[in-house]
C-alpha cells in the first residue's frame, strides 16, 4: 500500500477514535504481563535465597566506584549493606560467610562470598561457574574491542590467550626488573631522598617502559589544554583517570566544559591514536627483522604484535594465502595493551604503596627483609637473578595484598544449577559446613578482602605477617605460597584457575626488586601529620583512607626514608 503522492499524509480514519479503548486494553495486558512475569521473577528469587542471610533491594550497587560513591537509601539502594568496614564485619555479623542479595530490578539471585574455599571452588570448578562476562565492568572493558580480561570463557578468551600468553616469559620479567631498578633510582634521585628525606605520595609508572619500550621521565610537562598531546602525557592522563575512560568516549569528554575534563577526553583521543600508530610501525619493523632474528621483543606492545604476526606467519605455511583473521584484529591488539595499562600498572603501584605502609608501621620485618636481603646479595645490588632468593621480600607485598585486596570483588556466573559450599556459625561457637543450591545465571561475588581475613581460614587475620606466606623447601630454601598458616586457605588475590591473572608473575617480580632495592638501602619511616600523632591516628590514614574506583586506591601518605649506615 504505496501513499497517494510523496507530500500527502495518509487520512486517519475517522472511526479511530474507536480503536482507543482496545490499544488501551492491550497495553493495559502488556504492563500486567510485564509486572506479573518480574514479580514471579522475583519470587522465584527469594525462593532461591531461602535459608540465607539475606538483604532485599530495589536496585543494584555492588560494583566497585558506585558502592562506596552512591548516596544509601534504605530497600531502594542499600548500598552500605554491599560491603562493610572491616570487611569481615558484614559476615560476622550475620554468622554465615555466604549472603545474599535480591535486587528486583535484577533477574537473578547474587550472593557475597567470604570464605577462600568457596572462592578456590568458583575459580577452578569451570563446569559448574564461569566469568560473568554480560556484567557492566565486563562490558565497559570492551569499549576497545574484545581483550583478554573481558572475553567469555572458551573460544574467545582462548583467542586472546594464545596470543597474550607469549608476552609473560623469562625475558620481559627479566627487563621488567630492570626497568622497574631503574624507576626506583629515578624516583629517589627526582624526588631528592637518595641521602634519605621525606618521599610524599610517589605512584610508579613502570608500565610506560617495559609496556611500549618507552623511557618515562619522573615528571612530564603539562601540554596547552586544547593541544594535542605527546604519547607519555597521554598515557600519564589515561593513568590518571581510568574511571572515566572506560565509562566515557573521548569525543564526548572533550565536550563536557570543564579543564579536567577536556584534558581526559584529549588524552582519550591522543593515546588511541598513538597506539594504533605504534601497532602499525611495529608490525613494519618485526616485518623486515622477524626472518634474521626471531627472539620476541621484550617490551609488551612489542611482544603482542610479535606473537600475533607469528600466528599470522604459522597459518599462512599451514593453509597458504588468502584465510580469514587469524589471532587478534588490529583492534584487538590495541585492546589489549589497554588492558595490560589498567591491569599492570594501578594494581602493583597499589600494592606496592600499601606495602611500604605496612612495612613502615612494622619495623621487624623491615629488619627481617633486610638479613634476607644481605644473605643472599651481600654487598651487590638486588639482581634478576636474586628474585626467586628474596622469598620474605616478595611475601612482604603478597601479605600486603591479603590484607587490602585492591581487586575487591570478583564475580562468577553459575553456568548451570548447582550447589556452593558456606560455612555457618553461632555465639555458642558452633561452625557448620553446609551447601548451598544456586541456579544457573545466579552471580557469586567473592568479596576478596572479607575472604582473605576469614578468621574460621586465617591464623591471627589482622595480623601483618609476610611469614605465614612461606614454606621450607627440602634444600633449606624459602618460598612463597601459604604453608606457614595451619588451615592451608588458598592465595585468592590473583584469582586461581583458567582466568587467573596471567600477568602475576610480571607483578611479583616488580614487587621484589622494588621492596629489595628499598629495603637494601633505607630503612622505612612513618610520618606523622604533627608532633603526637597517636599510632592509631597514623594507621588509620596509612590503611584505610583509600577509595574505590576500578580498584582501592590507597589514600595519601608519606613515607621517611632514612639511609642505612
Ligand atoms: C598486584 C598486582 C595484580 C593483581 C592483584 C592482579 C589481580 C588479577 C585478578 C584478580 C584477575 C582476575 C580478574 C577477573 O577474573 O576478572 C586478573 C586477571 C588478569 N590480569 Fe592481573 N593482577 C595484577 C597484576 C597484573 C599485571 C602486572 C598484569 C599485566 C601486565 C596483569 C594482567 C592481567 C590479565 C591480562 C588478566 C586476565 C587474565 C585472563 O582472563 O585470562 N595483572 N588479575
Amino acid at each position: 500500500m504505496g501513499w497517494p503522492n510523496e507530500f500527502e499524509m495518509p487520512a486517519i480514519p475517522q472511526n479511530a477514535g474507536d480503536l482507543i479503548p482496545h490499544l488501551k486494553i492491550v497495553g493495559g495486558v502488556l504492563v500486567a504481563y510485564f509486572i506479573l512475569t518480574r514479580l514471579f521473577s522475583y519470587i522465584s528469587i527469594l525462593r532461591q535465597v531461602r535459608g540465607l542471610p539475606t538483604q532485599h533491594a530495589f536496585l543494584a550497587a555492588y560494583e566497585l566506584g558506585l558502592r562506596t560513591r552512591a548516596p544509601h537509601i534504605p530497600w531502594l539502594l542499600p548500598v552500605k549493606s554491599y560491603y562493610s568496614v572491616p570487611e569481615f564485619e558484614r559476615f560476622d555479623k550475620a554468622g554465615s560467610d555466604l549472603l545474599a542479595y535480591t535486587v528486583a530490578t535484577e533477574h537473578r539471585a547474587v550472593y557475597f562470598t567470604a570464605n577462600p574455599q568457596t572462592a578456590a571452588h568458583l575459580y577452578t570448578k569451570s563446569s559448574d561457574f564461569g566469568k560473568a562476562a554480560f556484567m557492566r565492568r565486563y562490558r565497559s572493558a570492551r569499549k576497545f574491542g574484545s581483550n583478554i580480561i573481558a572475553a567469555a570463557d572458551g573460544a574467545e578468551h582462548k583467542q586472546h590467550k594464545a596470543i597474550v600468553r607469549g608476552c609473560f616469559g623469562e625475558a620481559i620479567f627479566q627487563r621488567a626488573w630492570e626497568g622497574m631498578s631503574d624507576i626506583v633510582d629515578l624516583m629517589l634521585k627526582e624526588e631528592g631522598v637518595v641521602d634519605g628525606g621525606i618521599l610524599k605520595d610517589a605512584t610508579f609508572c613502570l608500565i610506560g617502559q617495559v609496556g611500549f619500550g618507552q623511557e618515562v621521565p619522573w615528571n612530564i610537562p603539562e601540554t596547552k589544554p586544547g593541544d594535542p598531546m605527546p604519547f607519555l602525557e597521554a598515557m600519564e592522563v589515561i593513568d590518571q583517570s581510568l574511571l572515566y575512560q572506560f565509562m566515557l568516549p573521548g569525543w564526548l569528554m572533550k565536550l563536557i566544559p570543564t579543564d579536567k575534563f577536556k584534558r581526559f577526553g584529549q588524552s582519550q583521543v591522543d593515546f588511541v591514536r598513538y597506539c594504533y600508530q605504534m601497532v602499525r610501525e611495529k608490525r613494519a619493523e618485526l616485518g623486515i627483522t622477524q626472518e634474521a632474528d626471531s627472539k620476541p621483543p621484550t617490551d609488551l606492545l612489542g611482544a603482542l604484535v610479535y606473537h600475533q604476526m607469528a600466528a599470522e606467519n604459522q597459518a599462512r605455511s599451514e593453509k597458504g594465502t588468502g584465510q580469514d583473521q587469524v589471532g587478534l584484529t588490529e583492534g584487538e591488539v590495541f585492546s589489549n595493551m589497554f588492558m595490560f595499562l589498567l591491569a599492570g600498572h594501578e594494581t602493583t603501584g597499589h600494592t606496592l604503596a600499601f606495602t611500604l605502609a605496612y612495612l613502615a608501621l612494622n619495623p621487624q620485618w623491615q629488619e627481617e627483609c633486610y638479613n634476607e636481603i644481605r644473605e643472599h646479595c651481600g654487598d651487590e645490588a638486588p639482581a634478576y637473578h636474586h628474585v626467586h632468593k628474596l622469598a620474605l621480600c616478595h611475601a612482604a607485598g603478597l601479605e600486603a595484598l591479603r590484607m587490602r585486596d585492591i581487586v575487591r570483588i570478583l564475580a562468577k556466573a553459575a553456568v548451570r544449577d548447582t550447589t556452593i559450599p558456606y560455612t555457618t556459625w553461632d555465639k555458642e561457637g558452633n561452625v557448620t559446613h553446609r551447601q548451598h543450591p544456586v541456579k544457573a545465571g545466579s552471580i557469586i561475588f567473592t568479596d576478596q578482602g572479607a575472604a582473605q581475613r576469614n578468621p574460621f581460614h586465617w591464623d591471627d587475620p589482622n595480623t601483618y605477617n609476610p611469614r605465614r606466606h612461606l614454606s621450607v623447601t627440602a634444600d633449606g630454601d624459602a618460598r612463597t605460597g601459604v604453608k606457614n598458616n595451619s588451615k592451608n586457605p588458598p592465595f585468592i588475590a590473583f584469582s586461581l584457575g583458567q582466568r587467573q591473572c596471567i600477568g602475576r608473575r610480571f607483578a611479583e617480580v616488580e614487587m621484589v626488586v622494588f621492596l629489595a632495592k628499598i629495603m637494601s638501602r633505607y630503612t622505612i619511616h612513618p610520618v606523622p601529620l604533627h608532633p603526637g600523632e597517636s599510632r592509631e591516628s597514623i594507621e588509620h590514614r596509612m590503611l584505610d583512607t583509600g577509595t574505590e574506583d576500578l580498584t582501592l586506591i590507597p589514600g595519601k601518605f608519606s613515607i621517611r626514608l632514612e639511609k642505612r649506615a
